[in-house]
């Protein structure tokens, strides 16, 4: 006989805890993941379910039935049922966590006499719905869960797929392509946007008794100061983040048909962190597979070009046009001249059969964030300071030798900016990528970024679903043909 674990948090008439060894308090929820067993006809043994009390009729209820876990798949209990008898024992006047000792009492099998809820059953709509999380999640270090070891643990960029969303704070989900088919609770789309107001409203607290502390300063240690201060911090960077990003995207699964074009690779990323390097190498690496669009200029066409092959050489007139008539992903002027890649420029690459790789600023992402290309976002970020020094003067000493030849030289203030700069594209448009690649070792990073394109271009399980405010398209690897 195992553990069960308590829902919520704590108040009086404290029990222990078989597993944990925590003291747990009264409360209306147990969950007794491993502990509610039953028979049935087969004489297996069933687990996975949470009970409370009703808080109107005062019954033992059947609260949650963790998707896939045994007591689910067994098909004989539900939520909403309502325990009457366990092992022979009238439970309908008891506690949740009276019923536990019963259970434990039980050697093996335990019996239950259940009543059947009238709610109907569960049937599995959620199953069809997957979200791409765009936070690290850990139940461990989650004080309002309601049961830690039911908890499902993500990073950010997992694909999960919502197996209940009956209750409206925590979700059922499992990973997708796990093979352990029970099912965990996260936090659900509604808690986190709880807890983004609940967030903004304390800074503000936060705020005022920073006023008030500075008022009789003298009493407060530079240590306080300095704990409230970082308490601002933390707090002012969370609410960034949770204002900036949605807290789940809705992702569908897709799947390339044979002849239909590939998704258009996006690469992001701060000036100088290697993206023209890399784009570069997957170009030579595979000349078959990936291409670039041709881009369009207001410059003479030299005499070593061919209009159509370095450039579309059109005139300012047309370009102009080409600016009001939205032709173009990105456009800018140097040296008197304009410059631009049109989307119909993408289109041809696609339409060859081959993989287009574009970079582009973030801000253009959006307008090719649609169906017709479902756009790979990969951003490229800097490694930390001190690896970006070494790699960047290590290709110095190296150039020449092959790998890297490099064109430019950086200053500490450069490596400073293209850091902050790729933190402010994460911080600003971190729910656009699907793909974060640190450019440390440049062999590294390209293997890295190939081999993502690949899998993807190959695979070809993407997703796409408009979320609920930009109404972008999302697209998701999900599955390994
Ligand atoms: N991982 C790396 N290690 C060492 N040097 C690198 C690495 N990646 C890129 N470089 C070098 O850094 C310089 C800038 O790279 P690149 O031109 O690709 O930057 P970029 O991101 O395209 O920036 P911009 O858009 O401003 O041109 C080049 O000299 C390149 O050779």
């Amino acid at each position: 006989m195992s553990a069960y674990h308590q829902e919520g948090p704590t108040t009086s008439n404290r029990i222990n805890c078989g597993r944990c060894k925590r003291k747990l308090s009264e409360r209306d929820t147990f969950s007794l993941l491993n502990l509610l067993q039953i028979l049935d006809s087969t004489g297996s043994v069933l687990q996975g379910a949470t009970i409370k009390k009703d808080g109107s009729t005062g019954a033992i209820v059947v609260a949650r039935i963790m998707r896939g876990g045994a007591a689910d798949r067994s098909g004989l209990i539900h939520e909403g049922d309502e325990l009457r008898e366990v092992n022979g024992v009238p439970v309908e006047h008891k506690r949740p966590e009276e019923i536990v000792p019963i259970l434990a009492k039980s050697d093996g099998a335990v019996t239950f006499k259940v009543i059947p809820g009238s709610k109907e059953e569960l049937e599995a709509e959620g199953t069809k719905i997957f979200v791409r999380t765009l936070f690290d999640y850990n139940p461990r270090e989650d004080p309002a869960i309601p049961c830690k070891d039911a908890g499902l643990e993500f990073r950010r960029g997992d694909v999960l797929q919502i197996v209940s969303q009956e209750d409206d704070t925590w979700w059922q989900a499992r990973r997708h392509g796990d093979t352990n088919l029970r099912a965990g609770l996260i936090p659900s789309r509604q808690l986190q946007e709880r807890w983004r107001k609940e967030t903004l409203r304390t800074l503000r607290t936060l705020r005022t008794v920073r006023w008030t502390g500075l008022r009789r300063s003298f009493r407060l240690s530079r240590k306080d100061i300095r704990v409230q201060e970082t308490q601002i911090r933390w707090r002012k960077s969370q609410i960034l983040v949770s204002k900036n990003f949605p807290s789940y995207q809705d992702v569908v699964p897709y799947s390339r048909k044979p002849g239909e074009p590939y998704r258009l690779v996006l690469l992001v990323g701060p000036s100088g962190v290697g993206v023209s390097e890399l784009k570069r190498k997957l170009l030579l690496s595979d000349p078959e597979r990936f291409s670039v669009p041709v881009p369009h200029t207001t410059r003479e066409c030299r005499r070593h070009e061919r209009d159509g092959v370095e450039y579309h050489f059109i005139s300012k007139h047309m370009f102009e046009n080409h600016i009001l008539n939205h032709k173009f992903v990105e456009y800018g002027e140097h040296g008197g001249h304009y410059y631009g890649t049109s989307v119909d420029s993408v289109r041809t690459v696609l339409a060859e059969s081959k993989v287009c790789l574009l970079d582009v600023e973030p801000h253009a992402v959006k307008t090719l964030y649609t169906t017709e290309f479902k756009p790979y976002v990969v951003l490229v970020k800097p490694p930390a300071m001190e690896q970006l020094r070494i790699s960047r003067r290590r290709a110095r000493i190296l150039s020449g030798c092959g790998e890297v030849t490099p064109t430019r030289t950086f200053s500490d203030a450069d490596f400073e900016d293209m850091i902050n700069t790729a933190q402010t594209m994460e911080n600003k448009y971190g729910y656009l990528f699907e793909k974060i690649i640190v450019n440390d070792d440049l062999a590294l990073a390209f293997h890295s970024s190939a081999l993502n394109i690949k899998i993807l271009q190959c695979l070809l399980w993407v997703t796409h679903q408009s979320s609920e405010e930009d109404k972008l398209l999302v697209h998701v690897l999900l599955e390994h043909l």
